[in-house]
């Protein structure tokens, strides 16, 4: 069954010929030809050229700052070519906004997703679209209708802060396809998914595309790509430098064509670990107040330490507790109890600016609201968050020459691709912003580093030269709190795992002798042999101690 639903007309270039909508249409979905977009002092795109063929999964790798997002964006009417042609279809078209490319058939889910935690998931659904099928019956028979055609397990009354990652994802893609969507925009769909969402995410994918849907994703995950993609296209600093047939590929050779260097491995099993403490947490306990007012522990009995030279990565499903695990020892957000000793201080009670004074460095989970002053130079947001600390300061001032320099050696030892530390960080592809907060918080060689997600969005190439920095520092006694939805990041990296669930560490893993996929299973709460599991049946009950929702007690 075809489904199409129309939001608009598809608005066809006037210099195509009168009878184009009547015409046959041809195997392509997309054809982007001589694509070329430039920003100040950088040419995001120079004449890019891709065809996807249609009822085909199509791959956009790249390192970072390639020009992949913009080159998706201009598909999606965010942004407007400088020169080059857009044909959906076989028909030419010119789009001004992301409505003008919906009207064309195009949707595009983003990285970030983008929906309302205390509506329901039809009310998500419909929100700016009432007019396709109103607010009620209708709409929801239509959602049922395309969730069932592609395998999508989306309940319309479900409220959308009751749902997990993998679920959010696919009312994401639902609601594009509600709009009519017959070509889907994937970025970095997985970068979010344990193993077994993302091989739910890929039989959707194979779903919609023997429905005769398109699908083109951006990623950086060889594996992947490989495993799912029909067709994948590589461009490097702005151009197209080739395509590559998954099945007669490998993962070593699809690398060498994005970053011409050799497929790294995270896997290392030399201990640096000490028994000198660094930090140390015991029974943190925090509680949050929902909308509805009901009070739910979000951290729940938390006790670890880390010693020098010891990377403790801790493994979970995103909103089980690492954020707030996060801010309750940088000082972010209030404990209602426990203890917190770094470096044989109480920090309970210290300022976050103290706390990273005293030598904690923080790579945030996101780096948009965090990590970077997106609207300043480069070079101001090299002191963000060290102001009173050396090379940025001197005495009680500033010292923005010094400030300025070590900015510049950043930009030269993380590879940030940018045209120079005047551009705002705004600017900077998202692959080439996270090296940027790296390179600061590496270079006031903190004594804990925290860690979250420190190589999302970054090219296997920047994220293997990450991963060295870490270990390199580690030698050096570096004490590391891991935090990633990358796996093989978390064992490879890890000297200790600890798996997260519902604001609690249930779980012990031997990095040494565990798998992704065993590791995924214990993240959404399933037991294994490699683990070694707490019991958490004793949870405390203020009232629903859910933050994930909707799962059931272990
Ligand atoms: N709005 C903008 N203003 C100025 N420069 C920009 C803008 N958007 C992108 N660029 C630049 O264009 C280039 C391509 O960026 P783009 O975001 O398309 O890369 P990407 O391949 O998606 O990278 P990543 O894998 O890191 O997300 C980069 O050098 C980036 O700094």
């Amino acid at each position: 069954m075809l489904l199409r639903s129309s939001p608009g007309e598809c608005a066809i270039k006037p210099s195509s010929s009168p009878q184009a909508a009547d015409r046959p249409s041809s195997p392509n979905a997309v054809e982007l030809r001589g694509i070329t977009k430039r920003f100040p002092g950088v040419v995001a795109n120079h004449d890019i050229d891709i065809t996807v063929t249609r009822g085909t999964v199509h791959a956009l790798m790249g390192e970072n700052g390639a020009g992949k997002s913009t080159l998706m964006k201009i598909l999606y009417g965010m942004q407007k070519p400088d020169e080059g042609t857009i044909t959906i279809d076989g028909q030419d078209v010119s789009f001004h906004t992301p409505g003008d490319a919906i009207a064309c058939g195009i949707g595009m889910v983003h990285q970030h997703f983008m929906l309302a935690d205390y509506l329901t998931v039809l009310e998500n659904v419909v929100l700016g679209s009432e007019k396709l099928y109103g607010i009620g019956d209708r709409a929801r028979a239509k959602i049922k209708e395309i969730s069932d055609a592609y395998g999508l397990n989306v309940r319309p009354d479900v409220m959308v802060e009751d749902l997990g990652v993998a679920d959010r994802q696919r009312v994401e893609i639902l609601k594009v396809l509600y709009r009519g969507a017959r070509i889907l925009i994937l970025d970095e769909p997985t970068a979010v998914l344990v193993p077994q969402e993302v091989d739910a995410l890929f039989d959707n994918l194979r779903e919609l595309k023997a429905e005769g849907l398109t699908v083109i994703f951006i990623s950086h995950k060889l594996g992947e790509v490989l495993s799912v993609a029909d067709d994948i296209t590589v461009i490097r600093r702005g151009t197209t430098v080739g395509t590559a047939d998954p099945a007669s590929t490998t993962p070593k050779q699809l690398a060498e064509l994005m970053v011409g260097s050799e497929l790294p491995s995270p896997e290392t099993r030399e201990s640096t670990v000490t028994d000198v403490p660094m930090l140390t947490v015991e029974g943190l306990r925090m509680t949050a107040t929902d909308p509805d007012g009901v009070v739910r522990a979000v951290l729940d009995g938390i006790d670890f330490t880390i010693h020098q030279g010891e990377v403790l990565g801790i493994a979970g499903v995103e909103g089980n507790g690492q954020s707030e695990l996060v801010e309750a020892i940088m000082g972010m957000r209030h404990l209602d109890s426990g203890t917190l000793v770094f470096d044989g201080e109480d920090i309970a009670a210290l300022p976050t600016r103290k706390r990273r004074e005293d030598g904690i460095g923080v790579i945030p989970e996101d780096r948009h609201r965090h990590g970077l002053l997106l609207e300043a130079p480069l070079w101001e947001n090299r002191i963000l968050g060290h102001v009173t600390e050396r090379p940025n300061s001197k005495g009680a001032f500033l010292d923005l020459r010094a400030a300025r320099a070590d900015t510049e050696r950043i930009v030269r030892e993380y590879d940030v691709r940018t045209p120079g530390i005047d551009v705002t960080a705004a600017s900077l592809s998202g692959g080439n912003q996270q090296k940027l907060i790296v390179g600061r918080e590496m270079s006031h060689r903190p004594k804990l580093l925290i860690a979250a997600h420190p190589t999302r969005g970054v090219d296997v190439g920047a994220q293997a030269q990450i991963w060295d920095q870490i270990r390199e520092a580690r030698r050096e006694g570096l004490a590391v709190l891991l935090i990633s939805a990358d796996l093989d990041e978390l064992i490879g990296l890890s000297d200790t795992l600890r798996v997260m669930y519902r604001g609690r560490l249930v779980a012990d893993a031997d990095p040494a002798d565990i798998t992704p996929e065993e590791l995924g299973s214990a993240m959404t709460g399933a037991a294994s042999g490699h683990l070694e599991h707490h019991d958490a049946t004793d949870a405390a009950d203020t009232g629903g101690d859910d933050p994930q929702g909707g799962g059931e007690d272990r």
